[in-house]
């Protein structure tokens, strides 16, 4: 037999000396891999007498028992010795001060921006904010507004639902503010003025179109409201939202439930230059939103008579708007919250 324990000793001090798992791996191939020195050992046991191996035998499986605790053990040491050296580097002090953010960081957001712009300008002509919730019940979000029952509005394509409740009614991520002037008109008493801001929902979500967006409605409420009074209105907001002394409008016929006659508004612009809108002038159109007298079903629903009532109402998307005037070229970068993208339109 060769000499055991200078295989030994030589085996524990190249393990000992290992510095890393690849060289204690390497360590373990040459003696316990298939061609490996106690390998070869463990293999000539099969060559020998009963008489030799009852000696040899032994002394042959403690050699490699010990080889491989010597191996663990070593292993263990390794892995600890770099978990050691990770926590120390890696190491995060949470006792030091914060860094100085930069001043500018806190900015608002320019949806937010808009919607405080937009409330000012209507507020200086008379009109309240109202607000309601983001979660609206079926009720509040198509039926008091006319939508027929199997209007496609209604589909999922369009509209997010929130799980079917025991009664079998079904709440919706609110698809515009609208179900807020309905919760206005059951709960005020006319004349009403009231704006409403807010976030929507829709799920047929695209590259020019997030799933959640924003908008601004608004509704007049009255006994002679009519349409004289929303063109001066809209263009008194024309004129203070893009900045201009006179804007060119034009009401294009159009058809939404909750309004008869319907009209889609676009707003004179010029977008010769590339990449720039001027307002106010060019022999462009921009469409910015719809708008109709409130249908009279919709004042029967809210419980208003439409002999004695009537109104109407607007709605605009208002991320569309912001990036028109803060030139924007993606909707995305809205609900990234990149702090560069923040300062820098902030
Ligand atoms: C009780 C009530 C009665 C009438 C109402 O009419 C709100 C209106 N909205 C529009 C309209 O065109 N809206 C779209 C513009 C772009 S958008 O963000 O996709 C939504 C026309 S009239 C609202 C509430």
């Amino acid at each position: 037999l060769p000499d055991l324990d200078a295989l030994e000793r030589e085996l524990t001090a190249g393990i000992a000396a290992a510095a890393d798992e690849a060289a204690l791996e390497a360590i373990r191939v040459s003696a316990l891999g298939k061609k490996g020195s106690v390998s070869e050992l463990l293999k000539s046991l099969g060559g020998m007498s009963p008489e030799e191996r009852k000696t040899a035998g032994p002394a042959i499986n403690g050699l490699r028992d010990r080889v491989n605790a010597a191996l663990t053990a070593r292993r263990a040491e390794l892995k600890a010795a770099s978990l050691a050296r990770r926590l120390e580097t890696e190491r995060v002090d949470v006792t030091l001060p914060v860094r100085e953010a930069p001043a500018e960081a806190g900015r608002v957001h320019p949806i937010s921006q808009v919607i405080d712009e937009l409330t000012a300008i209507f507020a200086d002509m008379g009109f309240s904010v109202a607000e309601g919730p983001d979660i609206e019940d079926d009720f509040h979000n198509f039926t008091a507004l006319n939508f027929p029952e199997g209007h496609p509005a209604r589909e999922m394509h369009d509209t997010f639902y929130l799980p079917t409740k025991e009664d079998g009614s079904r709440l919706v991520l609110r698809t515009h503010t609208s179900p807020v002037q309905v919760r206005t008109m059951m709960s005020k008493k006319p004349p009403i003025r009231v704006i409403c801001p807010g976030r929507t929902y829709r799920s047929d979500s695209d590259q020019t179109h997030t799933p959640m967006f924003h908008q601004v409605e608004g509704l007049v409420i009255d006994k002679g409201s009519n349409l004289g009074h929303l063109k001066w209105i809209l263009e008194e907001f024309c004129k203070a939202f893009f900045e201009v002394d006179n804007v060119k409008m034009r009401f294009r016929p159009s058809f939404f439930p909750f309004t008869e006659p319907s009209m889609e508004v676009d707003i004179q612009c010029d977008r010769s230059r590339p990449g720039e809108i001027r307002f106010g002038e060019g022999s462009d159109w921009l469409e910015i939103l719809g708008c109709g007298m409130v249908h009279p079903n919709v004042l029967k629903n809210c419980g208003l008579d439409p002999d004695e009532y009537q109104g109407f109402a607007w709605g605009m998307g208002i991320d569309r708007i912001a990036m028109l005037k803060y030139g924007m070229p993606d909707l995305r970068a809205f609900f990234e919250a990149d702090v560069r993208w923040l300062s820098h339109y902030g």
